[in-house]
């Protein structure tokens, strides 16, 4: 049996929007199994980032509830959640945000700074990273020396160096051409079939249709969450 990694129940979030105050997530309810490959989706606007932020620990509900492996974490204090963000969340996004003053290897090993890793011990599983996502030839070389498509497989394996099992994905292709952004999904396929969990918020249908399943949204609500055509392959 699977076991549910993310649980969201009736989630609502608002921002203020001049005197108005603007409900953007309006009662969100799902939940994501281990090693699921989940695409949220739906118009511009319609709250996904706002989602993906939410699971990612750095924003927080107005209202609901929100389970990691069975613990409620919309009750924990700051501490409590930046503990269980560093030891359970990758986060990718759509800009990159590495920086450019460190090298390739020091921003991939930057996540197992606050786990008291030794420095040897960060550098190697830095390199294991970059060795998986192709670019262990470009450890010593910063930022803005590699292409769009070989920055985000560096934030990749950034979100892959502490180990944490989820991988939230907010629109990773954005910034890139079409040839650097299929070679980055199908990374993130490759590291779904390792076992990573991801949840991947698109536009584009052709990479949302890559995900095991799709959660779409609309007017702050979960309209309708339908599987692949094909299901993901189960080992025998
Ligand atoms: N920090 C904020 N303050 C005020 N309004 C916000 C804030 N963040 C998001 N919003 C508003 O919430 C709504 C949802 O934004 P969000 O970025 O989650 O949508 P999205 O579905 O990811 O959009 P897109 O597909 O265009 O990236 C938008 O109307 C946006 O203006």
């Amino acid at each position: 049996m699977s076991t549910d990694v993310l649980k969201v129940k009736q989630l609502k979030k608002a921002f203020q929007s001049g005197q108005q105050q603007q409900a953007v997530l309006n009662g969100v309810s799902f939940s994501v199994h281990e090693g699921e490959y989940v695409a949220i989706c739906g118009p511009s606007g319609c709250g996904k980032s706002t989602l993906l932020n939410i699971l990612g620990l750095l924003d927080t509900p107005d209202s609901g509830e929100y389970y990691i492996d069975n613990l409620l974490v919309s009750d924990m204090n700051a501490e409590q959640r930046a503990q269980m963000r560093s030891r359970r969340i990758g986060f990718v996004f759509q800009a990159f945000n590495l920086i450019d003053e460190y090298t390739v290897l020091d921003n991939v090993a930057l996540p197992l700074k606050y786990r008291g890793d030794s420095i040897r011990q960060r550098q190697a599983r830095a390199l294991e990273c970059l060795e998986k996502v192709g670019l262990a030839d470009k450890a010593a070389l910063f930022p803005n020396q590699l292409s769009g498509g070989q920055q985000q497989r560096v934030s990749i394996a950034r979100a892959l160096a502490a180990d944490s099992g989820i991988m939230l994905v907010d629109e990773p292709t954005g910034n890139l051409d079409s040839k650097n952004g299929d070679a980055v999904m199908a990374l993130l396929a490759d590291l779904h079939q390792q076992g990573t969990t991801i949840i991947l918020v698109t536009h584009d249908p052709r990479y949302a249709n890559m995900a095991h399943r799709q959660i779409n949204l609309l007017d702050g609500q979960v309209v309708s969450s339908t599987s692949a055509v094909q299901p993901l392959e189960q080992e025998t």
